[in-house]
């Protein structure tokens, strides 16, 4: 599903081709489980940017693959010193991307896909970093009663911590799908469809990097 006034996918022009992109969506909606799948399948010209968060780990979390895990003073001192491209407090917990992060997977010949929330898309959009210049793809909920089920059913957070989820949710949700936001907009109702949907946004935006999908080789 697009947006009515976003461009139609097109695929970059040499200078453009390792423009970052951007996964955003409301907790829970699914951004993790496409973009693991993502990078298990194309991790030779995908790289994930690691952001740092004050939020504790989940199971099974690892520092400085899921997240770089820094205390609030830690983040409050690098927040300072303008280390990154877009932070934010998101469900009372500290959030923010690095610049050094997306750097080092540009530098890698990849494309950067970062897991961003809506405050940090609007953050991105209004520096208007050229160097950035991100690709925005927004993974909506097929609804917000399936996004709360969703929530619940992966169990990683008590029940307030879900309630401010999906309090949030719905702000998130109606900007997300606002004509103009976001480039593209994948509804993640079957999660097949929706990785199917993504995976084809990327080999068209960032057809120079990515294999032909036959395995012919690069195009
Ligand atoms: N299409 C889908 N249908 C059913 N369940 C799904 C679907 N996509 C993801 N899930 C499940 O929903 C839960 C939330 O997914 P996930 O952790 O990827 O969300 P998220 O957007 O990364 O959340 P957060 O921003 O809080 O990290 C997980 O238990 C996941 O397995």
């Amino acid at each position: 599903m697009s947006t009515t006034e976003a461009a139609p996918a097109a695929a970059d022009s040499t200078a453009a081709v390792l423009r970052p992109l951007v996964c955003c969506g409301p907790s829970g909606v699914g951004k993790g489980t496409l973009i693991t799948r993502l990078l298990e399948e194309c991790g030779d010209w995908v790289g994930f940017s690691v952001s740092h968060t004050t939020r504790n780990p989940r199971p099974g979390e690892v520092h400085g693959k899921h997240y770089y895990f820094v205390t609030t003073q830690e983040m409050e001192k690098d927040i300072a010193s303008g280390i990154f491209i877009e932070h934010a407090k998101v469900h009372g917990n500290m959030y923010g991307t690095s610049l050094l992060e997306v750097e080092r997977i540009q530098k890698s010949g990849r494309v950067c896909v970062l897991d961003i929330d809506t405050q940090g898309v609007r953050l991105i959009r209004e520096k208007e970093n050229p160097a950035l210049a991100p690709r925005y793809i927004f993974i909506a909920p097929p609804s917000l009663p399936v996004l709360e089920a969703r929530l619940r059913g992966r169990g990683t957070e008590a029940e307030e911590a879900v309630q401010l989820r999906i309090k949030n949710a719905k702000d998130e949700v109606r900007y997300g799908l606002e004509s103009g936001s976001f480039d593209e907009i994948i509804v993640n109702e079957d999660v097949e469809t929706a990785y199917a949907e993504l995976l084809q946004l990327a080999r068209t935006w960032y057809s120079r990097n990515a294999p032909a999908a036959n395995g012919a080789g690069h195009n």
